[in-house]
């Protein structure tokens, strides 16, 4: 038999800017498969996903971690079939993207439980994208981006651009002492080689996840970053997606999506979607983590030959209506017709 193909696990927090770095990557290197895990039933990410010809596979509706460990399993079959029955180009290296909430312990167990998988597939890395804006914030607040803190490899600062030297030296330092295993670069550094790099066998146990109640010392004693807000427990985010038909004028989408932060507040953790607007030809790519600035991109053309517009909604919290509600609204004001609309 051949050697195991390694995988590598591309995690980070909710809109830390794995996507952005993972389209660098295809950019660079053409003998990658990547699966791409989302939270919700609705996918944009694969669709945003540079075409070079890479196979790409969505794994949606919850966490490769736990909700479609089964889903990864197949996918994982099916890529090693499909290459070797000569249907797809020899990749070299499995790059799977997580969602933002993935718990990377449960990812590598899917491996280590499959027979089969494990003598032909091999965890290679664990690399979690830290976003400098708002990932001291994330860490004190979410045990996953503690969990995928303490599960990397190697840890990549995102969005270096947006804070200043001492900023950015803070939280390096803080993620060393959370994992001081893991070397701590900038994204903008980390070429596509990077997915070729062999890192010292670790035990992975997990450490965070697991004992939710022990969230509280957790956070406290290992963290320096330790705030005075509640943890929110495990997974206690709640996605939401929209997809509908009909343009949308400009004007009104952007009153939408203010009037829809506003509503949410603090409990915005993700906001993205392709929008069909009035007079263009492309979608609009709209893009909200947490607070920080909202982006709104045309594109040129519809990535993926799925035309809908689409909308997904991530908030924190216990109420998975919360996120619905706040659809529900974004519907009403802009008269998006009920019928042939989809709630994921
Ligand atoms: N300024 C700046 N923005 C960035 C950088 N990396 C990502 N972003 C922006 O951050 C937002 C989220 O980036 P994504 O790459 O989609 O993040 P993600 O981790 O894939 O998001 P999810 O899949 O939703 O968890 C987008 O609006 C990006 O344009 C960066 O290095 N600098």
């Amino acid at each position: 038999m051949t050697a195991p193909t390694p995988l590598v696990v591309l995690t980070g927090f909710l809109g830390s800017g794995k996507t952005t770095l993972l389209n660098r990557w295809l950019g660079e290197r053409g003998d990658l498969a990547v699966i791409i895990n989302e939270l919700g039933d609705i996918g944009i990410d694969q669709d945003l996903a540079r075409k070079v010809g890479a196979p790409v596979s969505l794994l949606a509706g919850g966490c490769v971690c736990c909700a479609v460990q089964g889903t990864l399993r197949t996918t994982l079959r099916n890529l090693y079939m499909a290459r070797a029955a000569g249907d797809l180009p020899p990749f070299s290296t499995v790059l799977l993207e997580t969602t933002g909430a993935a718990d990377p312990f449960g990812v590598v167990s899917v491996l280590e439980q499959d027979p089969w998988l494990r003598k032909r597939f091999t965890l290679r890395s664990i690399l979690t994208t830290v976003d400098t804006v708002a990932g001291e914030a994330a860490l004190a607040r979410y045990p996953e981006a503690l969990e995928q803190v303490t599960a990397a490899d190697q840890l990549l600062l995102t969005k270096t651009d947006r804070v200043d030297a001492g900023a950015r030296r803070a939280l390096a330092d803080a993620l060393a002492r959370l994992n001081p295993d893991a070397e701590v670069i900038d994204a903008a550094d980390a070429g596509a080689d990077l997915l070729d790099r062999d890192f010292p066998r670790r035990c992975r146990i997990t450490g965070v996840l697991a004992p939710l109640s022990g969230m509280a010392s957790v956070s406290t004693s290992m963290s320096p970053l330790a705030s005075t807000a509640a943890p929110v427990r495990g997974h206690a985010l709640q996605p939401a997606g929209l997809r509908w038909r009909g343009r949308v004028v400009y004007e009104r989408l952007q009153a939408a999506v203010a009037a829809l932060r506003d509503d949410a507040g603090d409990d915005l953790v993700r906001l993205k979607g392709l929008v069909a607007i009035e007079k263009l030809d492309g979608p609009l790519l709209i893009q909200a983590v947490g607070a920080q600035p909202l982006e709104m991109t045309p594109l040129p053309a519809w990535p993926g030959g799925d035309e809908d517009s689409r909308l997904v909604v991530i908030t924190a919290g216990d109420d998975p209506a919360a996120p619905r509600r706040l659809l529900r609204d974004w519907q009403r004001r802009l008269e998006i017709a009920t019928e042939g609309n989809e709630h994921a």
